[in-house]
């Protein structure tokens, strides 16, 4: 087995990278034990987590290691011996009897003992926060509570050791997660301790060590919140075959000198009933900006202006899609921007007649409720039609019939569950946006910030997949819808550290996404 020296940063930069379920990650683990000696793996993983604590905190000299049950707090008691054995100040906190830890993890317990590591059950006041002399703020704490055996919500011994690591931490001292930050759900990222406490029901990590394999929880839900900068060590373990995916970067197809705009596609937008027709224009200036040759306007208010002037280049036109051997045929369409109930009178033709076509918001809403709009959304899976839904939660559960927060309790899911109930792909929005689709693996997108929960910025999604999907009519909805989400979420990315708290307001979203500066 060789083990590398560094853990690999994960970081939306670099992927696409592989992702497994707890249970792919736990038979991994059974394989790799079964074929070397014991304790080869707790040791290489004490030793990745030893070694990036040097790396991440290198001038602490001081660790708090919180250890657990079972095997995480195994690898949080190597590391703690072996930072012990580099002349750091060590302080082991136990939850529970050492005696009853697993074989591996209690072995990990005995050669911490034997090297004189200072072990000790959880104190209960503030004595938690290290010995005398340890300045908090200063001190690296090492969160080996519980890792991949997590099975139900925190509670007793384990959820006080939280409180009290997340307390210890609070003048901003760095954490360390071992696999995974205590309490996250490695499969949905969520967080199953009590959610009213002000870190939100796991530990919040600075950094994050995930062993032997990515867990799609740290990325979506709330993983992203608890888990910081991702890292991965794959103890010399090849990774098998991928549950799903981190979305990566892009490229970006260059325009041979020869394109007319005729070469670049048609979008047309249907949306924008009366009181929301400014959905619509955003939509249709994202799919713009994005690069589509011409863009069509359809606001479905009668009393719109068919010209919005901060936006000439733009061309409104009033319900084409009533006319035989319309833009329908050729075009790439959004419909839902705004749309409120007239929607739905648009919708028969555009499911019958386009081939790709992007379904947003009141489209959305519509269709949950009308059996005569699904069967023709699913009877284009019988064409070489394509299409994309792009709900936010409550979308998704209005088109699953269940609640937003079943939707948010497992979101790959319940974008798969979307797949399989109208054959479309679908863009599952929020913090790590779920892109699934026919045949896919499921990805989940590593870009965006909170900058993006503004009003309008779906709308812009909206338009930005379309207008890519018009010069690549080829392209699968899957594909396209990955690229433009990572691609939105980017342009948040960029504007967010001069942002200070300060929403990304969607017109502002269309000039980042537009100036192609994205990575
Ligand atoms: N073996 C090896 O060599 C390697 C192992 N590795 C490491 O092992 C980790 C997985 O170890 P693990 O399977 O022992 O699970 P872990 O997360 O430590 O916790 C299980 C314990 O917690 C308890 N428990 C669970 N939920 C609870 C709750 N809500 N509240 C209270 N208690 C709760 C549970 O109790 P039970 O449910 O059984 O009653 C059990 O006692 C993995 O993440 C990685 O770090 C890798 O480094 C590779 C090398
Ligand atoms: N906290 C967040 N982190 C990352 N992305 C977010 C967050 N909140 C919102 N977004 C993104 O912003 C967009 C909001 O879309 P949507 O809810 O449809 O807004 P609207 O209807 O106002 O246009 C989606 O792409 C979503 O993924
Ligand atoms: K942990």
């Amino acid at each position: 087995m060789t083990i590398s020296n560094a853990p690999l940063h994960v970081h939306a930069g670099n992927g696409p990278w592989p992702l497994h379920s707890a249970a792919a990650s736990q038979a991994l683990e059974r394989r790799a034990l079964a074929q070397v000696a014991p304790m080869t793996l707790m040791e290489a993983a004490g030793l990745a987590v030893a070694r990036l604590a040097l790396a991440i905190a290198p001038q602490a000299g001081r660790v708090v290691v919180w250890v657990g049950p079972g095997n995480n707090g195994g690898d949080g008691l190597v590391a703690a011996r072996l930072l012990h054995g580099r002349g750091w100040r060590v302080q082991v906190w136990t939850t529970g009897d050492p005696a009853a830890l697993p074989a591996d993890a209690h072995q990990a317990w005995q050669r911490a003992q034997a090297a004189g590591v200072p072990m000790a059950p959880v104190p209960l006041g503030p004595e938690a926060q290290g010995p005398v002399g340890f300045d908090c703020s200063r001190t690296l704490h090492i969160d080996a509570l519980l890792g991949l055996g997590l099975r139900r919500a925190p509670a007793g011994a384990l959820a006080q050791a939280i409180a009290q690591l997340q307390a210890a931490a609070a003048g901003g001292a760095p954490v360390l997660a071992i696999d995974l930050p205590s309490g996250l759900h490695p499969d949905t990222g969520c967080a199953l301790g009590a959610a009213d406490a002000p870190w939100g029901g796991a530990v919040r990590a600075t950094d994050t060590l995930s062993l032997l394999t990515l867990k799609p929880g740290l990325f979506t839900a709330q993983g992203r919140d608890h888990a910081g900068r991702v890292w991965l060590h794959r103890l010399g373990v090849p990774a098998g075959p991928a549950d799903a995916v981190l979305s990566g970067p892009p490229a970006w197809a260059a325009r041979p000198h020869g394109h007319h705009k005729g070469s670049h596609g048609d979008v047309a937008v249907v949306g924008g009933a009366p009181g929301m027709v400014g959905a619509a224009w955003l939509a249709a200036s994202a799919a713009l900006a994005a690069g589509a040759g011409r863009v069509y306007c359809s606001p479905l208010d009668p009393e719109a202006a068919l010209l919005d002037p901060a936006h000439p280049g733009l061309m409104g036109r009033s319900a084409w899609w009533r006319e035989p051997a319309s833009t329908l045929e050729t075009a790439t369409v959004v419909c839902g921007c705004g749309g409120g109930e007239a929607v739905q009178a648009a919708l028969p033709p555009l499911l019958a007649a386009t081939p790709r076509l992007v379904l947003d918001a009141d489209a959305l809403n519509a269709i949950a409720t009308a059996p005569a709009l699904q069967a023709l959304l699913q009877a284009r899976t019988s064409s070489e039609a394509q299409t994309l839904l792009t709900p936010h939660p409550l979308e998704a559960a209005r088109l699953l019939g269940c609640s937003t927060a079943e939707v948010q309790a497992d979101r790959v899911a319940a974008a798969q569950a979307l797949v399989a109930r109208y054959g479309a792909a679908v863009v599952l929005k929020g913090s790590g946006s779920v892109i699934a689709a026919p045949g896919a693996l499921p990805h989940i997108n590593p870009t965006g910030n909170a900058a993006l929960a503004s009003a309008g910025t779906g709308d812009v999604l909206a338009g930005w997949v379309a207008g890519l999907w018009a010069q690549a009519p080829g392209a699968s909805a899957g594909e396209v819808a990955r690229q433009a989400v990572w691609q939105h979420g980017r342009a948040a990315d960029l504007h967010e550290p001069a942002a200070r708290g300060a929403p990304l307001r969607a017109e502002a979203l269309i000039e980042v996404l537009a100036l192609r500066a994205l990575g």
